[in-house]
């Protein structure tokens, strides 16, 4: 499977907006410098950065030696290369709110309509309509044009559906990106080549033979500085609503028939519309909502949610939640899916774990019961692993059962730099290879399962429980799981 190639693009004009952000400075520019380093960049490209802030190409540049630079590892620099990339770089202040102030944009544009053309949305979703409209109205969308929208898209269901009347409106459908990091991931991926590149999961992957699924991303970190979007945001529409789904969806779908951009979310869309509806009082029973408190980590005392500077004092958003998921499919019938996030967790891993089921009938001793069945367990971060646990005969001259683990870490076997997973994200929209991202009936989709879960906490003021920071979320979290007489995978 071949989702990405070092070929040579065409040239193109990336249009950032959003320049300044965080997720241009962390993630987006750093990704598009390491491309460059690969020789992957056409000359006579352009990224041309905007946002409100005041200031020239140069003084972007300089903003982009400190800011960026220190999001880019010693061992990966090259202060050649990084020189070459920033020759790459413009800025334009532009308000997007301003139709007036898209006027340089048009004059940097012009001529070279035979470009590829990416508008890049990495500011609030709120802004993407206008954006869209600024674009259109300023006659920048030429045939090679396309958009890519960082999620969450809307808010729910219906700002979804706006956000996507309007882009529908001026974009063709498959000029549109709608960007989910998590698929950029190579773990995800490989996720993909574990199912359908090895015929021996197969049989295994069903009802029949997996007991629960766990799915997991905890993070240590807390709002940081994204107080603002976060406390209007919270973590079921930021993280769940998009790649805590999309995890689930790649590892429940059926087998493609190829792996065209289609076939796959053709797939992947089925899983989301067989998700059993959780609403009213299944949506209270089967979440758990949390909200950090100070605490510590080993480097010392954090503050909690709520001593965030730009969040309200009474803020209820949750920072923490966990779900029970079914999926009504002859696959699934019956096997539980928990998802589980967090800000300011114990430590910052996602994982997905799949409990296989016991023996039927044990004829060994074994140290632990067989308590812990055999598992599979597919590590996205810190590391990237897939560990396999099965039960060995332990030496000695007894027969005595102990679970071991077939261990594969990739940094062992590739041993060369990760790639960032935007990287490539980014070289997809610009070569036009839309496998990795959000069909507009996923993105309606996915939405349409979580609104009745927010519904229902509204109806019931469903408040977040407490936890405190460095842990592993609310105790209501683990009182969730042991209903089905089984405990989070914490090892
Ligand atoms: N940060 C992250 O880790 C992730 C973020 N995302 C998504 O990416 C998007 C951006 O997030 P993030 O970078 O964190 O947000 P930030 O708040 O850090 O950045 C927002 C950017 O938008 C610009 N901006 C705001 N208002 C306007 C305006 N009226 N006109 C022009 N530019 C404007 C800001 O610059 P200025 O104020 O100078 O105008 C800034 O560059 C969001 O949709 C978020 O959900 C997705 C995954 C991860
Ligand atoms: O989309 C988002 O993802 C990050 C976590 O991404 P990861 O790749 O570091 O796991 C999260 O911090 C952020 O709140 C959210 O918007």
């Amino acid at each position: 499977m071949n989702l990405i190639s070092n070929e040579t693009l065409q040239p193109f004009d990336f249009i950032l907006f959003g320049g300044t952000g965080d997720l241009s400075i962390r993630k987006l520019i750093p990704s598009l410098y390491f491309r460059h380093c690969e020789g992957q960049l056409p000359e006579d490209s352009r990224i041309i950065a905007t946002a409100r802030s005041d200031m020239d190409t140069a003084g972007f540049r300089s903003m982009l030696n400190t800011d960026v630079r220190e999001h880019i590892d010693d061992n990966d620099f090259n202060a050649d290369s990084w020189k070459e990339f920033l020759d790459l770089v413009y800025y334009h202040p532009l308000d997007v709110t301003d139709p007036e102030s898209y006027r340089p944009l048009v004059d940097t544009l012009a001529g070279r309509e035979e470009y590829v053309r990416v508008f890049y949305l990495s500011v609030a979703p709120s802004l993407f309509t206008q954006i869209t409209n600024g674009v259109h109205a300023a006659g920048l969308i030429t045939e090679k044009s396309r958009v890519a929208l960082e999620k969450p898209l809307g808010r729910d269901r219906a700002s979804a559906e706006e956000i996507n009347d309007r882009l529908s409106a001026v974009f063709n459908e498959d000029q549109i990106y709608r960007i989910d990091h998590y698929l950029g991931k190579e773990t995800v991926q490989n996720l993909l080549a574990l199912r359908f590149g090895n015929a021996f999961f197969e049989p295994l992957w069903r009802s029949e033979r997996i007991n629960d699924v766990q799915i997991t991303i905890a993070e240590d970190l807390g709002v940081e500085g994204r107080g603002a979007f976060y406390d209007q945001t919270g973590a079921l529409r930021d993280m769940v609503q998009n790649h805590l789904l999309q995890l689930l969806v790649i590892l429940a779908m059926e087998p493609p028939v190829s792996i065209d951009p289609d076939a796959v979310r053709d797939e992947k869309i089925k899983v989301l519309r067989a998700l059993k509806p959780l609403a009213g009082i299944d949506a209270i029973e089967n979440s758990v909502r949390g909200q950090y408190k100070a605490g510590a980590y080993g480097t010392g005392p954090v503050p909690g949610y709520l001593d965030n500077d730009d969040i309200p004092n009474d803020s209820s958003t949750e920072t923490f939640v966990a779900i029970r998921a079914e999926i009504g499919s002859w696959r699934w019938e019956g096997v539980p899916f928990f998802l589980r996030t967090g800000k300011r967790m114990e430590s910052k891993t996602t994982e997905i774990v799949i409990n296989f089921k016991k023996v039927p009938h044990s004829i060994f001793p074994t140290a632990d019961g067989f308590s812990t069945p055999n598992q599979l367990i597919i590590r996205l971060q810190p590391e990237e692993s897939i560990r396999m646990r099965i039960y060995v005969k332990a030496w000695g001259d007894d027969i005595q059962l102990q679970p071991v683990y077939l261990n594969l870490d990739f940094n062992d076997v590739f041993q060369k730099r990760k790639m960032i997973a935007y990287e490539r994200l980014l070289m997809d929209v610009i070569r036009g290879n839309q496998t990795l991202f959000m069909r507009r009936d996923e993105v309606a989709a996915a939405w349409a399962w979580i609104d009745p879960i927010r519904a229902a906490w509204e109806q019931y003021q469903y408040l977040p429980k407490s936890y405190t920071a460095g842990t592993w979320g609310p105790g209501a979290s683990n009182a969730l799981i042991s209903k089905d007489g089984l405990r989070w995978n914490e090892d």
